[in-house]
């Protein structure tokens, strides 16, 4: 049987390679096309933005949208995926979140709602970064004394969020690894007389510019020598193909929350 899939911010940058990889997926299948109101494309029909109609209108109606579905594919806003997530509990809907940018109090509320739904929320749904994150538990245990580390993201110049998620867990995993707190020795930007580097900082910096899909790295810079270890998305279908992975991963799946990580495993 086909999964009922429904995309949220369906007209967006995501939205349109999701509808894709759905319209591709021969063992799914669109449900619903949900964008907010007042959106430009409300009442079209949602393969058009694909070249492919299929009679599914976008609609901005997400309980309507919602009924009958098996999983939710969100990539939009905060403010967005977290009026969805109280429908999907609500109606037993299960959800994919690509969403980025949540507040600490944000993700509270997604884990408590994981009591009840499953739900799959990872900021980048690409394998490559996936293998990246292992790697860099790797290097950062060869690495954690001597070495500096700063991790550098560029994105396109419409991204709303910085650093992006995908920065922030490959930080959060290294700190994690070093048994050091993000929320205490994150830099995030420096400017005028900062004094020496202190060695426990995890740094950031943020590039926007142009049309770059995501690029990531992660720098150990230590005395004579540097590792760099980076991903480069070329394409947003990457993220897409790794969301409709999730959305199978959770129809065996009654409640919890899970990452790209638990998808990639199988577990
Ligand atoms: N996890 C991953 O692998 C990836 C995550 N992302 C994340 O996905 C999110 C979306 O990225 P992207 O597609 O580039 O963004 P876009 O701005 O292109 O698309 C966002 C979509 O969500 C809609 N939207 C925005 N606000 C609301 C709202 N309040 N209610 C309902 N719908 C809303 C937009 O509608 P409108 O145009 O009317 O505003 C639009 O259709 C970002 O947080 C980004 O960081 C992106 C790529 C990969
Ligand atoms: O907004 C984007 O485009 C992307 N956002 C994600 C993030 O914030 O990490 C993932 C990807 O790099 C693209």
């Amino acid at each position: 049987m086909s999964l009922k899939i429904a995309v949220a911010g369906a007209s967006g940058r995501m939205g349109r390679e999701l509808l894709s990889a759905v319209h591709h997926d021969a063992t799914a299948q669109l449900h619903a096309a949900l964008d907010r109101a007042g959106n430009a494309f409300i009442g079209q029909d949602a393969g058009l933005l694909i070249g492919a109609p299929n009679g599914v209108l976008i609609q901005d109606d997400p309980a309507q949208a919602l009924q009958g579905c098996d999983v939710l594919i969100d990539f939009t806003r905060p403010e967005a995926t977290l009026q969805h997530l109280a429908l999907c509990r609500e109606l037993g809907v299960k959800l994919v979140i690509g969403t980025t940018g949540f507040s600490t109090e944000q993700k509270q509320l997604i884990r408590q709602a994981a009591d009840d739904v499953s739900i799959m929320m990872a900021p980048n749904m690409s394998v490559g970064v996936n293998v990246m994150l292992k790697l860099l538990q790797q290097a950062a245990l060869a690495l954690k004394d001597g070495y500096d580390i700063e991790i550098v993201e560029m994105h396109h110049r419409h991204k709303v969020d910085a650093p992006s998620g995908t920065a922030l867990r490959l930080g959060e995993v290294i700190a994690e690894t070093l048994g050091r707190d993000l929320q205490q020795d994150a830099i995030y930007g420096r400017e005028g007389v900062t004094g020496e580097r202190n060695p426990r900082t995890i740094g950031f910096a943020t590039l926007r510019g142009g049309d770059v899909v995501g690029d990531h790295t992660v720098v150990f810079a230590g005395i004579g020598e540097r590792i760099e270890i980076s991903h480069k998305a070329s394409s947003r279908a990457t993220f897409a193909q790794g969301a409709l992975r999730a959305a199978h991963y959770l129809a065996s799946k009654t409640n919890g929350l899970y990452d790209m990580q638990d998808v990639l495993s199988g577990a």
